[in-house]
């Protein structure tokens, strides 16, 4: 790759979770760790909670088999350079992409990401986008999380990607957050997990914060949101794949306000807002070593 010529990139965010964009069609960028950190970097970097790399299904081996469904794979990764298998807010603002640049048309679209087809809805003219996310899977057994010298029972809940869920009576139990939760037995997440803090706001209307892994806190999580919503749900006593009604959770974030449904069939639905905020080109430096 030629270091020195400029690359394009694009900023965007999903409830002020924010991501640098790289369009990289033919997959011709091997981001390293180390690169991805420093262009999510906020101060030597674009900046970013994680970075969404845009390539074509067919040009990546981990999405080769899903090009015949998707035409685009969401490359993820944490603003550490972790690679994480699903962004709830990313693929979002990855479709939002797509659309405003021409590359997929308005309506409903398919994406390809390590956690398997997601299908995402939008208008051409921005409003709330809508993906699936699959179904959740809540194993049995409880955690223990612990920061700033308090412990949390909390539920552990897969979207594609591992959740801790606990549900404090103030977010401001959980301090500044500013190291990661320790969460016990340590066995039950070996590549670590995102940790959840949960209140309820009214009836099937919580709000969360959220501690991501790889990333540190967020102002949003769209995963986390997802599976804070189901934990809530069987909290209630809803499981729409045992009582056959769907249910539909207001979800508060930091940065914004998703909502979440649940259906019969378990798939769950996430309508939020995905913006693209900036365009520009990067010293193609940036991304080399
Ligand atoms: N940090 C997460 C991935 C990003 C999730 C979040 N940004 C979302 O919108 O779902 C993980 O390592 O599993």
């Amino acid at each position: 790759m030629d270091n020195a010529r400029p690359v394009p990139f694009l900023k965007g965010h999903g409830t002020e979770n924010d991501f640098v964009i790289i369009p990289d069609p033919e997959g011709r960028f091997e981001l390293s760790k180390d690169a991805v950190a420093r262009l999510c970097d906020r101060r030597a970097g674009v900046g970013g909670d994680g970075l969404l790399r845009v390539v074509r299904s067919a040009r990546h081996p981990e999405a080769r088999a899903m090009a015949g469904d998707a035409e685009w794979f969401m490359d993820y990764r944490n603003s550490d350079g972790s690679i994480a298998e699903m962004c709830g807010n990313g693929v979002r603002v990855f479709a939002r992409h797509l659309v405003r640049a021409g590359l997929a048309p308005a309506g409903e679209l398919a994406v390809a990401t390590r956690a398997g087809l997601r299908r995402v809805r939008l208008d051409a003219d921005g409003g709330g986008v809508t993906v699936g996310m699959g179904r959740a899977e809540l194993p049995e057994g409880e955690v223990t999380v612990t920061v700033g010298g308090r412990s949390w029972a909390a539920r552990h809940v897969n979207v594609g990607n591992p959740h801790a869920v606990a549900f404090v009576d103030d977010l401001a139990e959980a301090g500044p957050l500013r190291k990661t939760p320790l969460v016990a037995p340590g066995s039950a997440y070996p590549r670590g997990v995102n940790v959840e803090f949960v209140v309820d706001r009214g009836p099937r209307h919580v709000a969360l914060r959220v501690y991501e892994r790889g990333s540190g806190e967020t102002r949003s999580c769209g995963t986390g949101a997802c599976a804070v919503m189901v934990a809530a749900a069987r909290r209630d006593g809803a499981d729409p794949t045992a009582d056959g009604t769907p249910v539909t959770y207001t979800v508060d974030v930091p940065g914004g306000r998703l909502v979440i449904s649940e259906g019969v069939d378990g798939g769950i639905e996430m309508t939020g807002p995905a913006v693209i905020v900036a365009e520009g080109t990067l010293d193609g430096t940036l991304l080399a070593g």
